[in-house]
C-alpha cells in the first residue's frame, strides 16, 4: 500500500507553530503536488509524511542529502541500502558488483547523464546532483514517492524528462513545486499550503493556475 491516511500533524520551532493541526488522505495512485509561498511549511510536511510512513518512500530531501566524497554510483546506492545484508554493502563500497553498476547505470542515462557513475558526487554541477538525488530515489523503488522541489536546478526540458519519469515509476507521489504549470501538467491532485494549514485540496483538472496564484 502506498497511500495514508495521517491526522493531528503538527510541527513546531523554537515554540512556534509552524504546521497544523492537519490531516491529509492519500490514496494510492495519487499523485500529489503541494505548493504554496516559500516558508509556508511544505517541506515541514514532506519530512513529516517522511518519518509517518518510515521506511515505505523514496525521498528526495530539499537539500538532496549527497555525500560529496563518495562517486554518483555509491549516492545512486545509498537508495536501498537497507535492502542488502551488511556484508554485501560493505563490498559495494570497495568494488561494485556488476549487476549492480549495470543498474545504476541505466538509471543515469535515462537521466542524461550516464558518463558520471564513477565521478565523486563534489565535482557535479547543481542540477546533476538533484538528478543524482531522484536516480537514488528511483533506485529504491518504493511504492510513495515524498520529493522536496526535485526539479528546481533543472533547465525546461530537463525537468520535463524527470517529471516524466518520475510519474512512470511511482504510483502515488506527493512533491513540493513552485512551478504551477509542473504541478498542474503532472500530478492529479493540488494542495495548496498556507501557513501550515491546507488551503486549497482540489483535482488538477478542476483547476487554472489562476486558481491557484492566490496562495502566493
Ligand atoms: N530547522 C528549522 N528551524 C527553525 N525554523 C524552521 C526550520 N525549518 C523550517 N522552519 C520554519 O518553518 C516554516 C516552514 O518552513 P518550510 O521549509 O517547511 O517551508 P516551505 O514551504 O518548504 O518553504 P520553501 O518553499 O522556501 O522551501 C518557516 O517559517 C521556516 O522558517
Amino acid at each position: 500500500m502506498s497511500g495514508f491516511d495521517l491526522t493531528g500533524l503538527t510541527a513546531s520551532f523554537g515554540g512556534e507553530r509552524v504546521i497544523g493541526p492537519l490531516s491529509l488522505s492519500v490514496r494510492e495512485g495519487d499523485r500529489v503536488a503541494l505548493v504554496g509561498r516559500s516558508g509556508a511549511g511544505k517541506s515541514t510536511l514532506i519530512n513529516l509524511i517522511h518519518q509517518q510512513v518510515q521506511g515505505h518512500s523514496s525521498l528526495v530531501p530539499q537539500n538532496l542529502g549527497l555525500v560529496n566524497a563518495l562517486q554518483v554510483f555509491h549516492n545512486v546506492y545509498m537508495g536501498r541500502l537497507d535492502a542488502n545484508a551488511t556484508w554485501y554493502n560493505t563490498l559495494t563500497l570497495v568494488r561494485p558488483f556488476a549487476r549492480d553498476s549495470r543498474e545504476v547505470k541505466a538509471l543515469l542515462e535515462e537521466l542524461a547523464m550516464p558518463e558520471k557513475v564513477w565521478i565523486p558526487a563534489a565535482s557535479l554541477s547543481g542540477g546533476q546532483r538533484q538528478r543524482v538525488a531522484i536516480a537514488r530515489a528511483l533506485y529504491r523503488k518504493a511504492d510513495l514517492l515524498l520529493a522536496d522541489e526535485p526539479v528546481s536546478a533543472l533547465d525546461g526540458p530537463t525537468a520535463h524528462l524527470v517529471m516524466k519519469l518520475l510519474k512512470q515509476r511511482f504510483r502515488t507521489s506527493v512533491i513540493a513545486l513552485h512551478d504551477v504549470e509542473l504541478a498542474l501538467a503532472y500530478c492529479t491532485r493540488i494542495v495548496g499550503i498556507q501557513d501550515g494549514q491546507v488551503a486549497l485540496d482540489e483535482p488538477s483538472d478542476k483547476l487554472t493556475p489562476a486558481d491557484i496564484m492566490p496562495l502566493y
